[in-house]
């Protein structure tokens, strides 16, 4: 494992190899393994229940996803190794969904929202891609992340709920700006140029699989309240 890198917006980490290349390529077999669902323009698959704001009846994740999550979550026992502290121990991720891109293709800026509690890990695995911040109106790009495979990155605080986040559905990702590109990006000019200009340096887009790791709120039981008074 590498070291993790604070991003421009709060709350926003990346962690660099959070995973080695064969867990990478077994991942991706495990998943392709089992049923894709499309929908409009990507493929997805969900594991761990249905989110909702009343909360979500859990589906027991399967244990090859299981043991990606324990990897994000505090040790249990003194001197576990190898553990990232991203998640509690007491509250650990239940909720994996499981998305898939094709170059060209990409996800709509938005908010995870309430159904979540406010800290999401994203893993990619197979391809590098670029993912973009931007304010709640979703009128000006705040920045742009490179999202290299094996890594995670982890929104949580305002990184979770004062910005958008999305991916372009573009075949490359801009990864240097050229002079002009950059000093229109400081102006405040969303990233436009991603395909466009001959002088900046692209990296082509390949097929990417993500895993966005969350912990859905959970249904509350149907118990009898005690009362303190
Ligand atoms: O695939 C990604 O990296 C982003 C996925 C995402 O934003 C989501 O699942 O909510
Ligand atoms: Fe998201």
């Amino acid at each position: 494992m590498t070291g993790c890198q604070a991003l421009e917006i709060d709350g926003l980490v990346l962690y660099a190899n959070v995973i080695s290349e064969q867990q990478e390529v077994a991942l991706v077999d495990q998943l392709d393994a089992r049923r894709w669902k499309e929908i409009s323009g990507r493929r997805v698959q969900t594991y761990g229940g249905l989110p909702h704001e009343k909360g979500m009846v859990e589906v027991p994740l399967p244990d090859f996803l299981q043991r990606v999550c324990s990897v994000l979550t505090s040790a249990e026992i003194e001197g576990e190794r190898g553990r990232l502290n991203i998640f509690d121990a007491n509250s650990p991720p239940n909720h994996v969904l499981v998305n898939e891109y094709q170059p060209g293709q990409g996800i709509q800026h938005h908010v995870d929202g309430p159904c979540y509690e406010p800290v999401a890990a994203i893993i990619s695995l197979g391809a590098d891609t670029q993912m973009t911040f931007k304010t709640i109106d979703g009128k000006r790009a705040v920045t742009r992340v490179d999202l290299e495979r094996r890594s995670c990155l982890v929104m949580s605080g305002d990184a979770y709920v004062q910005y958008m986040h999305g991916i372009e559905p573009v075949m490359r990702d801009c990864v240097a700006s050229c002079e002009k590109c950059t000093s229109l990006q400081h102006e405040g000019e969303t990233n436009d140029h991603h395909e466009s200009c001959n002088e900046c340096e692209y990296r082509a887009r390949a097929r990417r699989v993500s895993l966005t790791i969350r912990r859905a709120k959970k249904r509350k039981g149907f118990g009898i309240k005690l009362s303190n008074t």
